[in-house]
């Protein structure tokens, strides 16, 4: 290693050779066994969890098409998970970049993750960087991650083969950290309310804000470091109305810290209800407005609703705002009817008696459908519900009683029922893979989300999620704006949100977000809706730039399934919808797969 190095980078090769590593001759790793590594993933259940939630998603967006993995260690330095294309594990299992291994400085010399570990910082340790001349290959980018109470509990990391790191793979590396940090926080035991703090009302949801938990009776029970930043002195224990003024809980900006903004909100192991305070929801698309008026109509009167809509349109989140409108106390448990293993959905939906069956948990366990009591139960992808599920769950909703697995004790339930698919369940009906009385059941009301690409509003949706990320204030050059209102959206509103994260990390200090801060792999998906723009789509023009915009979908889809030679799962990954999607917009365009 030549000299001008980051200092951190000096100490940690200096390290190396004091610790009697010699950057030919990798000595032997040490590595856990099979049992001992299920313990430590056992102990740290949590936090892989939650890396799965808050990290994954945006780095399987950005990344899972290219040759890097995302890689979880703990703060002993053993690897405890990693993700990202199985092809590409072989080549890093070679070098032991695998489960169980131990990467602390002391084993592997200079490597991201037992550096970052070490210095208790985000880096890259790109090619030449590393240690040991085996490594050399790589490129790798991890940040500490930290408990509330300021202890390290391990690294995330991001390595590539290929592709070389640069600053913006340190940026996402250490957003994606933050945001497991913040989903730590959030789950404190006791915590009762999370009240978000920033200097303006733009930064309240940047993902830059303070952010405070307290418990029941109004006690910090931890903080994030911005936080920290704002209230210095604030401590664990500290009195929120002290703190923050007694009006902490109304959403007052008036607080003896001056010009903060608050935002407070209900914690619980369910989605969060808004305690007061929010706005009256209103849609700028007539259609949307329309079936938004509808829906609190039917949810007034506990009568079934079905959404209907394109992958991303925003069902899940319209059905939050639904709930945050009704006047319904208990809580809204949303269950992913595609993501509940078969032979697990009965006892998931039902529950079930203590020692029901082999592996039952001793106590026995409530059940979804109990755990929404008062409140909402909101069936997402319901499409996707085993037909023998299907028959039970009717019983419910037509004697609103539940009987647990093992149980012959069935027990009244008070809950509103929300479906929701992007399939056509009429379709299904006619094929025998849906009930039809079970769908005459949860229609008692079927509202259609439109697509992005159809909604009049486009222009005002892109603003609103660049207010949502952006650090300061900050423009949009009207050439990227044309860029984003005639692309066609295929991922919708998820695919909206995702870029604009991404760029709005990557512009973070600049005054316009412009076409140069787009990533090459998002920007090639813009352009490629650009090439096919016959003319303008403004949002005003409704039927005709909705006809060009839905061909210009199909077009994309065709030219993405070519780029992946004709494999509809690596082009349905690519473009962030499901594969039914790819096929039905195919059969939509007379085109033969
Ligand atoms: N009205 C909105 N304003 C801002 N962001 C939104 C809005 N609606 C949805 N989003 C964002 O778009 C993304 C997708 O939303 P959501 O999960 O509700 O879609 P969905 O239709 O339920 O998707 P799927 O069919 O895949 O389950 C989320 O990141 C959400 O925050």
């Amino acid at each position: 290693m030549k000299a001008s190095l980051q200092p951190w980078l000096a100490d940690s090769w200096r390290r190396s050779a004091d610790a009697g590593l010699h950057e030919n001759r990798p000595a032997d790793g040490l590595r856990l066994t099979a049992a001992d590594l299920d313990e430590r993933l056992e102990s740290r259940r949590q936090l892989v969890s939650l890396v799965e939630q808050h990290a994954l998603p945006l780095f399987s967006k950005l990344m899972a098409h290219s040759d890097s993995r995302l890689i979880l260690s703990d703060s002993d330095g053993f690897v405890l998970r990693h993700w990202g294309l199985a092809r590409y594990s072989d080549r890093l299992a070679n070098v032991a970049l695998d489960c169980g291994v131990n990467w602390l400085e002391e084993h592997k010399g200079t490597n991201a993750i037992g550096t970052a570990l070490r210095a208790g910082q985000a880096l890259s340790v790109v090619g030449e960087q590393h240690y040991f001349r085996q490594h050399r290959f790589m490129s790798c980018s991890a940040s500490p991650i930290f408990a509330p109470n300021g202890e390290l509990i391990g690294a995330l990391d991001i390595t590539s083969e290929r592709l070389r790191h640069t600053q913006q793979t340190l940026m996402l590396i250490s957003s994606l950290a933050q945001q497991v940090e913040t989903a730590l926080l959030c789950s404190l035991p006791g915590g009762r309310f999370r009240v978000d703090l920033a200097a303006s009302r733009q930064l309240l949801s940047s993902g830059w804000q303070g952010i405070l938990i307290a418990d029941d009776n109004g006690r910090l029970l931890g903080l994030n470091p911005m936080a920290r930043q704002y209230l210095g002195r604030a401590q664990p224990g500290a009195d929120l109305a002290e703190l923050l003024g007694e009006d902490w809980q109304r959403q007052s900006s008036q607080c003896p810290w001056g010009e903060l903004h608050l935002a407070t909100s209900a914690l619980g192991d369910t989605p969060s209800k808004k305690i007061q305070g929010a706005k009256p929801v209103k849609f700028h698309d007539p259609k949307l407005e329309q079936a938004w008026q509808l829906a609190r109509k039917v949810v007034s009167r506990q009568i079934p609703l079905l959404i209907q809509g394109e992958t991303g349109v925003g069902k899940e989140h319209f059905v939050r705002q639904l709930y945050s409108d009704s006047h319904r106390k208990g809580p809204l448990v949303a269950v992913n009817c595609a993501a509940l293993p078969a032979e697990l959905v009965e006892s998931e939906l039902f529950g079930y008696q203590a020692g029901a069956f082999t592996g039952a948990a001793r106590q026995g366990y409530l059940g979804k459908i109990r755990q929404a009591d008062g409140g909402f139960l909101f069936l997402d992808e319901i499409g996707e519900l085993p037909l023998a599920a299907q028959g039970r769950l009717l019983r419910v909703l037509q004697e609103r009683e539940v009987t647990p697995v093992g149980s012959l004790q069935a027990v009244k339930v008070d809950i509103q029922v929300v479906a929701a698919t992007h399939m056509d369940l009429q379709s299904m009906v006619d094929e025998g893979r849906f009930r039809q009385d079970l769908y005459f059941r949860l229609n008692g009301l079927q509202v259609i989300l439109p697509p992005l690409r159809q909604r009049s509003d486009r222009t005002r949706i892109i603003h609103k999620l660049h207010r949502k990320y952006r650090s300061q204030d900050q423009g949009i050059c009207a050439d990227l704006l044309g860029w984003l209102e005639s692309y066609a959206w295929p991922g919708n509103l998820r695919e909206l949100d995702n870029l604009m994260q991404v760029v709005c990390l990557l512009a973070e200090d600049e005054p316009e977000l412009q076409l140069q801060h787009v990533p090459e792999a998002l920007l090639a998906r813009l352009r490629q809706g650009r090439q096919h723009d016959t003319g303008q789509a403004d949002g005003h023009d409704c039927g005709q730039a909705d006809g060009k915009l839905e061909q210009r979908m199909r077009q994309q889809i065709l030219t993405t399934l070519a780029e992946c030679n004709g494999n509809v799962s690596a082009c349905a990954r690519r473009l962030g919808i499901s594969r039914n999607q790819i096929y039905r917009r195919l059969r939509q365009s007379c085109v033969k797969s």
